[in-house]
């Protein structure tokens, strides 16, 4: 499904990434665990055509190493970057009508796009009761349950989610896992990058750790849940965030 090899990737003359090789097959959620700054953002950014890079990146048994990024994300490759990215000044259907344009051209009529909409709002109930409501008005939860939302409207074929509890209170963090969990159910492999390596971990088949721009261990996700080199790792930002 997608397949990463041999990665370095570029800011101006840094080199952020090293030689980064992941894969994720058809069904899986796997997921990038690091602490900040390990390079998790950069390979997404990578993958989806945002970061000069060398290396390899197959979709599907597609070259798309060269390819701009809404060329990629055309080939159904879809992208829900960190923070709650919404149109503020849009409703929520309208922005997920929007999600609808990278793939078929710019329709924004619901009719066009019921079954699609249907099926967001099959997942996320809150986004149907709060349709008509601006996006702004939302709370962060469902600013971040739009995102992806609006993604799930592009018909994704891999979803590559960036951070999403970020800034959510664990309640909501928890809902919207489950519903990550229920999206990949539903049929769509998912690369989740995340810092809480335990909830990460939990929802995922196999996972990645990254450090400093490489790849450092990997396996599967029950293994690492016990593996003390990730719990160090996880406890060690922990304990660098409190005493910052
Ligand atoms: N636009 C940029 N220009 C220059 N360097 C950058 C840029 N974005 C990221 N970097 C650097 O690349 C490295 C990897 O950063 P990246 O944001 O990918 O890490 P991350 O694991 O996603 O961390 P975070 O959890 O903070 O988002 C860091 O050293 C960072 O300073």
């Amino acid at each position: 499904m997608l397949d990463v090899k041999g990665l370095h990737s570029f800011y101006g003359t840094i080199e952020a990434l090293h030689g980064v090789e992941i894969e994720v097959n058809d069904r899986e959620i796997v997921a990038l665990i690091g602490s900040n700054g390990a390079g998790k953002t950069t390979l997404l950014n990578s993958i989806s055509g945002h970061v000069t890079k060398t290396g390899s990146i197959h979709f599907q048994g597609k070259d798309i190493t060269k390819l701009a990024p809404h060329k990629i994300s055309r080939s159904s490759l879809l992208q829900v970057p960190e923070g709650h990215h919404v149109f503020p000044g849009l409703t929520v259907e309208q922005n997920l009508l929007v999600g609808t344009t990278a793939e078929k051209g710019i329709r924004l009529r619901a009719g066009d796009n019921r079954e699609l909409l249907d099926m967001v709002y099959e997942i996320f109930p809150r986004l149907l009761e709060r349709r008509k409501q601006l996006a702004w008005s939302l709370s962060g939860g469902e600013q971040q349950m739009l995102a992806i939302g609006r993604a799930l409207m592009g018909k994704p074929k891999l979803l590559m989610l960036d951070e999403p509890s970020m800034g959510l209170a664990p309640l909501i963090i928890d809902e919207l896992f489950e519903k990550i969990v229920e999206i990949n159910k539903n049929g769509t492999p998912v690369l989740l990058v995340e810092q809480n390596a335990h909830l990460a971990l939990s929802v995922s088949e196999r996972a990645y750790i990254m450090e400093r721009g490489n790849i450092t261990l990997s396996g599967k996700s029950a293994d690492l849940l016990h593996d003390s080199r990730v719990t160090e790792a996880y406890l060690g930002k922990q304990k660098k965030e409190q005493e910052n």
